[in-house]
């Protein structure tokens, strides 16, 4: 078993029976290994490619102008984290790897914001590269059409209305993140990785990787599988909210970044993170089967305590 390649094309330009034909292979995929690439989705390249020119001008900037956008410790989480930040897996060693997160803007005085949630705020921009802000914001709602239309497939996928998930995405807490992994270090043991292996946690995960490749995904049979890169598409995976509302039957699975680049390159990805509203309530959509083997029983929660518990574990 291998990561699907599903073609767009007759998702965003055919009738209903496209649709339908494009949702069946996202069925399959989410049943499997919860992973698979898309092609023909829409979005520009030369609008992908200013993304990452733009994100590694700001990761070769000095530390110090890279710290003056810092994410703080209270607060949204907008901002620059250096190496060692976050420990993806409590296992491992912190990852080895530089983000840069924003997102969509909430004044200071939406409710979201006012209660700390840490996807509802202000973004922080370095003010002296205006074209970065613009590249971030320009991709940013490119990845917030891409989003609703998986998200619709998706729910089409589960023989939901397409609007389905629209009810848990009244207040959005998208988030897109820039990362940037140096080489592998030599001196390394069996617990270093870039990121080290975790599900995502929220709905679902639209990512660009450069061409160096170095993320690997969990397979059924617990054997690590690489997403080598596939020039024109982007790694699509379900998070942890999916297999609570779909009782076990779609799957979000492992995966870890290890940037093994033999020419000691830097290793660039873009992730862009649809998380849904902090105050939905994630529990088995009403009329849906559970797999046979549901492992995903748990009480009732909100995105935002699932979101505030992940962030607890991998910030320390
Ligand atoms: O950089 C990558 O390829 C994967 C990053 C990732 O898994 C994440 O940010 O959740
Ligand atoms: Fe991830």
């Amino acid at each position: 078993m291998t990561i699907p390649l599903i073609d767009l094309t007759d998702a965003l330009t055919a009738d209903a029976s496209g649709r339908e034909q494009v949702a069946d292979q996202i069925r399959v995929a989410a049943e499997t290994c919860g992973f698979f690439y898309i092609s023909n989705h829409g979005v520009p390249q030369a609008l992908i490619d200013r993304q990452f020119e733009e994100a590694e001008r700001f990761f070769k900037r000095p530390k110090e102008a890279k710290q003056a956008v810092a994410l703080q410790s209270h607060g949204p989480m907008r901002g620059y984290e250096a190496i060692g930040s976050q420990t993806l897996d409590s296992a491992a060693h912190a990852d080895l790897k530089e983000s840069f997160q924003c997102g969509r803007e909430y004044a200071a005085d939406h409710p979201y914001v006012l209660k700390g949630y840490s996807s509802y705020g202000a973004n922080v921009w370095p003010s002296d590269i205006p074209e970065f802000q613009k590249a971030c914001e320009c991709y940013f709602d490119a990845m917030t059409r891409l989003s609703g239309t998986l998200m619709q497939l998706l729910a089409r996928s589960l023989d939901l209305p397409e609007d389905y998930f629209g009810r848990l995405n009244a207040c959005p807490s998208d988030t897109l993140r820039l990362l940037w992994y140096p080489p592998h270090p030599a001196r390394s043991d069996a617990r270093t990785f870039g990121a080290g292996a975790h599900t995502d946690w929220g709905a679902l995960t639209i990512l660009a990787q450069d061409a160096n490749g170095g993320l690997e995904v969990q397979m059924q049979d617990g054997r690590w599988a690489p997403a080598d890169p596939i020039h024109g598409t982007f790694v699509i995976n379900l998070g942890d909210m999916i297999p609570r509302l779909t009782h076990g039957r779609y799957r979000s699975n492992l995966h870890r970044v290890i940037n093994k680049n033999a020419e000691a390159r830097h290793r660039q990805s873009v992730v862009f993170f649809t998380d849904l509203d902090f105050e939905a309530l994630i529990e088995p959509i009403a009329g849906l089967a559970a797999a046979q083997h549901d492992q995903t029983d748990r009480a009732p929660f909100t995105v935002g305590e699932h979101m505030a518990q992940k962030v607890r574990e991998t910030y320390g």
